[in-house]
Formats: C-alpha cells, sequence, structure tokens
C-alpha cells in the first residue's frame, strides 16, 4: 500500500509549490517513483513538475458521458473510462501525474470519484508514494477518492486569515471522520519575524506546526518564467526547508 501524501489549503497558499517540492525529494531520495495526483481544479500541478498534460479524468468523463468516444464492443463504461485513466496518466521521471480536472457538473465529482475511488487502490499499489494536490474543500478526500492518507500538510501563507483558513480545513478533516493519521501546518511565504506575529493565531487552530517555508524570490521567477519547480537548485532555502519539513513528518 503506498504512503500517502495530501497537501491542502485555499488557493494561492503555496500548496502547488509545497506538493510539487515535497514530489521532487521524494524522487532525489531514491523513494520513487511518486503517483502524483492534482486533485485541484485549479491547480497547475504539471508545470511545477514539467509534465505535459493531455487529458484530464473530467474531460475524458465528459466526452464519454457525451458519447463523443464511444465505448468498444464488450467494455462497460467503468471499464473503458479506468483504462482510459491509465492511459492518460502523463509520465515524467519518477512520477506519473493524474489530474483530476473541473467538475463534471455543476459541482459534481460524484461519478469521477466514485470510479477513481474504485481504481485509485489498484493503481497506488504500483508506488511507493502517492502525493496529493487538494482543494481547501477536501472534495476528493471527503468523497475517498483516496483510501487512506498519512499524512495531510494544511498550507497557509503567512497571514492570520491564512491561519484561520487552514484552522477550517482542519474543521472539515475532522467534522468528516476523514482517516487520516498526521495533520501538520505548514506556513510558507514566511518573511523574517513573521512567523513569531502569528503563533498565537496558530495556537488557536490547534493545528501542529511542523515548519514554514520562506518566501523566496527564486521560486517566483521560475513561476514567472514557467519553469519547473523541481528544477530548483538543492541549495535553495526552500529545498531545505522542505527536506527540513519531511524529515519531522519521518518521511525521509
Ligand atoms: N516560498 C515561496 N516564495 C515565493 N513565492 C512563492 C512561494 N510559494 C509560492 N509562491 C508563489 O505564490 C503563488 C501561489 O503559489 P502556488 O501556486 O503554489 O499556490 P496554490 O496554493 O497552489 O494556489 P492555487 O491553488 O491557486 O494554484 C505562485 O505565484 C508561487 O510562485
Amino acid at each position: 500500500m503506498a504512503f500517502t501524501i495530501a497537501i491542502a489549503g485555499k488557493g494561492g497558499t503555496g500548496k502547488t509549490t509545497l506538493a510539487a517540492l515535497i514530489i521532487r525529494q521524494l524522487i532525489r531520495s531514491g523513494k520513487g517513483p511518486v503517483l502524483a495526483v492534482d486533485a485541484d481544479a485549479n491547480a497547475n500541478l504539471n508545470e511545477a513538475l514539467g509534465i505535459e498534460v493531455e487529458d484530464t479524468i473530467a474531460e475524458l468523463m465528459a466526452r464519454v458521458n457525451n458519447n463523443l468516444e464511444p465505448l468498444p464492443a464488450g467494455m462497460t463504461k467503468d471499464q473503458y473510462v479506468a483504462f482510459r485513466v491509465h492511459q492518460s496518466l502523463a509520465e515524467g521521471d519518477d512520477v506519473d501525474l493524474l489530474v483530476m480536472g473541473g467538475p463534471e457538473g455543476p459541482g459534481c465529482y460524484c461519478y469521477v470519484n466514485n470510479l477513481v475511488r474504485g481504481f485509485m487502490q489498484e493503481l497506488s499499489q504500483n508506488y511507493p508514494y502517492v502525493v496529493m494536490d487538494n482543494e481547501a474543500g477536501l472534495e476528493h478526500l471527503s468523497r475517498r477518492t483516496t483510501q487512506n492518507v498519512d499524512v495531510l500538510f494544511v498550507s497557509s501563507d503567512a497571514s492570520a486569515r491564512g491561519i484561520r483558513s487552514a484552522g477550517r480545513v482542519k474543521e472539515l478533516v475532522e467534522s468528516l471522520a476523514l482517516e487520516i493519521k498526521k495533520l501538520y501546518l505548514v506556513v510558507t511565504r514566511v518573511n523574517n519575524d513573521s512567523i513569531a506575529a502569528l503563533q498565537d493565531e496558530i495556537q488557536r487552530t490547534g493545528l501542529e506546526l511542523i515548519g514554514t517555508i520562506p518566501n523566496d524570490q527564486q521560486v517566483f521567477e521560475y513561476d514567472l518564467r514557467g519553469k519547473p519547480l523541481v528544477e530548483l537548485p538543492d541549495d535553495s532555502p526552500v529545498i531545505s526547508a522542505v527536506t527540513e519539513i519531511l524529515r519531522r513528518a519521518h518521511i525521509l
């Protein structure tokens, strides 16, 4: 069974950056291959990983549901979709990427989720690690697309509002009774002493702060030029910070 790491947080809190850097460090530590799952309709994990994506699960489902991809004779819809999803895995170096895409109908991932849940477990057996980039609403986790999550990192930017919204992710995890073994807070884009000013706010959430990611000009520049974040140099301060977080969480 794959060790599953999920990352969740409000948009713009550095969640995709964190997911990509965790994947980078797992691979560099010889822990690959990694199955990366982009479960955030607005995220661009593929760009951060430098992987071309041709299809998303949602687009595939829309085509199948609208009969734009007729089912081959002798195949049920479920079998065909499962087969096509395997085909649509985007392959990188020691990492394969599954992109969920936007909701198929008004806010509904139901069919996709039921289906993905069915074979996700089977698929994840081919990988020692699964890393999921999730929306703050935990849409996929709440529908149990993945069975168990070993570690959920909740990302927040270095603002009181961000920390409160991370606190709401924790409340959601509790109210949905999700099977998550460990839950940690990661504060990203931290400047100098900004974390000290947030201590009280963090304490109120009850979240355990496992580490911080510094605000780094190089991350900003890579983003600006569309350069994959996985190509950041080993001596980058954000890489050291992610390595430290993974060590503290006993993942590395
Ligand atoms: N440590 C950092 N230092 C500097 N800039 C950062 C850092 N982390 C993230 N950023 C920048 O902040 C912006 C948002 O980051 P990112 O895409 O990782 O957030 P997100 O939470 O995944 O947002 P979304 O869900 O909208 O994709 C990006 O422009 C990214 O380059």
